[in-house]
């Protein structure tokens, strides 16, 4: 598959954590300033970033630094401008960013100005215009064709924001999230991610907090089945998220269960092959569920760590799985379907598809 069709296809990305989407110049930069604090290797950091294949020892290394790294206001608003900005620039036309809101008392940091730090982050793009606030006059005139200036049509990106729990955090600490989110509705926040080391942590810990999430009308999308555990698998199942990332896990049992749940799987390709939760890319439960036709949709997961972007992810798996523009078409459009954001933002996208089909030789 040709790879600039792949960039400019129309895309939508549903699962991109923030902090694993930073660009390699950015992380290089900010592992710069901290030479001579005593905290960090620079030289084997320099080494890491530099590297385009990076062993799974050296992506937790990577995300270990990035938690030392990002820990100020100013950092998270930039590195949030600037992942908008990748998106935009390969034509990912709608994205929703999840976050771990963090609190760090040695900045005054709290989970709510963390997130305040992301939204200045939102509102300071300027190479793209960024749709965020649902409802307002934004996403009314989203896709009213704007006037070229010198022969540019400005691109535009609606972005929504999903609040992720990390694994690590207590009950009460996953509550504050989801009040945290429940607050910032207004500012585009749609739901709830579970996240984290999968290996540690147990489901019933977040669960209050997820069923609150819900009750309020927050979607919730878990990481599911990353690791082989084979009762919180069913236990995920059976909780209804309105989204699963991953599913590389899966039982027979649960393979029946998520297929006629129809609940959509946020697939990460690169992720998993590197991850190595999947053994190859040709043996990619992919296949399985595409040819199930259950809902699905491409996505990049960390794309500054494991050095993907999403035009990469609609290329390998053209490639890998022998599928033509007018399948890969359909899979970008059909994750149309599947988005947090009102049906007001659907109708909008849905229309972004048909006014490039033909352009796109579909
Ligand atoms: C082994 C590995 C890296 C797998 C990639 N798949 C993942 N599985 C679970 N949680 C993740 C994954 N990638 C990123 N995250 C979460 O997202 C965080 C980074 O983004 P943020 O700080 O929430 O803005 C990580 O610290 C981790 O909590
Ligand atoms: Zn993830």
């Amino acid at each position: 598959m040709n790879m600039e069709w792949c960039a400019s296809l129309p895309k939508l990305e549903l699962h991109a954590h923030l902090n694993g989407s930073i660009r390699d110049s950015t992380l290089l930069e900010l592992t710069k300033a901290f030479i001579g604090k005593g905290v960090i290797n620079f030289s084997e950091m320099e080494h890491i970033i530099r590297k385009y294949n990076r062993s799974l020892e050296e992506v937790f290394k990577l995300f270990d630094l990035i938690r030392i790294l990002t820990t100020d206001h100013s950092t998270v608003t930039r590195i949030t401008k600037e992942v908008i900005e990748d998106f935009a620039s390969e034509n990912v036309v709608y994205l929703e960013l999840r976050t771990t809101p963090k609190r760090n008392d040695s900045v005054e940091m709290s989970k709510r100005s963390y997130v305040e730090a992301v939204l200045k982050g939102l509102r300071s793009v300027t190479s793209v215009d960024v749709a965020f606030i649902p409802h307002c006059e934004d996403s009314d005139r989203i896709f009213t064709p704007l006037p070229a200036i010198n022969g540019h049509v400005r691109k535009r990106i609606f972005v929504r924001l999903l609040l992720s729990i990390d694994r690590r955090e207590t009950t009460e600490a996953a509550m504050e999230t989801v009040r945290l989110a429940l607050e910032m509705r207004q500012f585009g926040v749609v739901g709830i991610d579970l996240s984290g080391n999968p290996s540690i942590g147990d489901w019933t810990t977040y669960l209050p907090a997820l069923k609150f999430a819900r009750e309020q009308g927050l979607c919730v999308t878990l990481h599911c089945g990353e690791v082989p555990n084979s009762k919180e698998i069913k236990n995920m199942l059976d909780f209804r998220p309105q989204r699963i990332g991953h599913a590389c896990y899966l039982g027979d049992e649960h393979w029946r269960q998520l297929k006629s749940s129809k609940i959509p799987v946020e697939i990460c390709l690169t992720s998993n092959v590197r991850t190595m939760t999947v053994q190859s890319i040709d043996v990619h439960h992919f296949v399985d569920l595409y040819k199930a036709k259950h809902p699905l949709v491409l996505c990049t997961d960390d794309s500054g760590v494991f050095s993907t972007c999403l035009s990469k992810e609609y290329k390998i798996a053209a490639d890998s799985f022998g599928l033509g523009r007018r399948e890969m078409f359909e899979l970008s459009r059909n994750a149309v379907e599947y988005i947090f954001a009102d049906s007001r933002v659907k109708e909008d996208l849905r229309k972004v598809f048909n006014s490039v089909a033909k352009s796109m030789e579909v």
